[in-house]
């Protein structure tokens, strides 16, 4: 089951991304914006900094001419994460922005997080209200959005000032989330709560629930 991991200019959460599609059972490779995506069954954009985070967060990467807003329509499965739900945002693929943290500073910690809904491809395998700990790491990470956008993740407590502690967000087949579940697959690494969002994908791609 093919996955790829977009590699921008200055991302750096793209090997964490390939492990753990690779733990789950998924066959990654790292691709390009202008690769054909036509065979893969699910697309990443990483974590990072793209273009230095000019002029804002994604907002160069989400110019760039792409493959992913066809692979998207098509029904592809697209996960973005930290950097790459900024782009996704950027990109008009995802409402609402996403602006610098309420204290100003870069927040680096591991938070907890509630699954507010576990009726998506992407969260199949935790259960509705599960609270679980993942990484975040990120300066621009306050959402913001003038409609009710469908919540898939809320941060336990106030973090960075989001409307509504949210943490991520779904549109049809596209989720955006600022914490990193890449980073968090093995007890190892401090958590593993984040491998059942990537198992939970795989599952329901080989159910050929698509
Ligand atoms: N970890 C990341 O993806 C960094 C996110 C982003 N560029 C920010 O600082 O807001």
């Amino acid at each position: 089951m093919k996955a790829g991991v977009i590699v921008y200019p200055g991302s750096n959460c793209d090997r964490d991304a390939f492990y753990a599609l690779k733990l789950a059972g998924f066959k990654p490779y790292f691709v390009s914006t202008k690769d054909n995506l036509d065979d893969f069954e699910l697309v990443i954009l990483p974590g990072g900094f793209s273009y230095g985070d000019y002029l804002r967060p994604g907002a160069v990467s989400a110019k760039e001419s792409s493959n992913l807003k066809k692979f998207a329509e098509n029904g592809g499965f697209v996960l973005g994460i930290c950097n790459g739900f900024q782009i996704l945002v950027e990109m008009g693929l995802l409402p609402g922005g996403l602006l610098q943290n309420k204290n100003g500073k870069f927040i680096c910690e591991t938070v907890e997080l509630e699954v507010v809904n576990n009726e998506t491809p992407f969260t199949l395998m935790y259960k509705k209200g599960e609270v679980i700990k993942l990484p975040i790491a990120h300066g621009f990470g306050r959402y913001v959005i003038d409609k009710q956008p469908n919540v898939v993740f809320k941060y336990k407590e106030d973090v960075n000032g989001s409307d509504q502690n949210i943490a991520g967000i779904i549109n049809g087949n596209i989720l955006g989330m600022m914490p990193h579940p890449e980073r968090a697959v093995e007890k190892i690494m401090g958590s593993d709560d984040g491998i059942k969002l990537f198992k939970s994908l795989y599952e329901y791609i080989r159910g050929g629930k698509k």
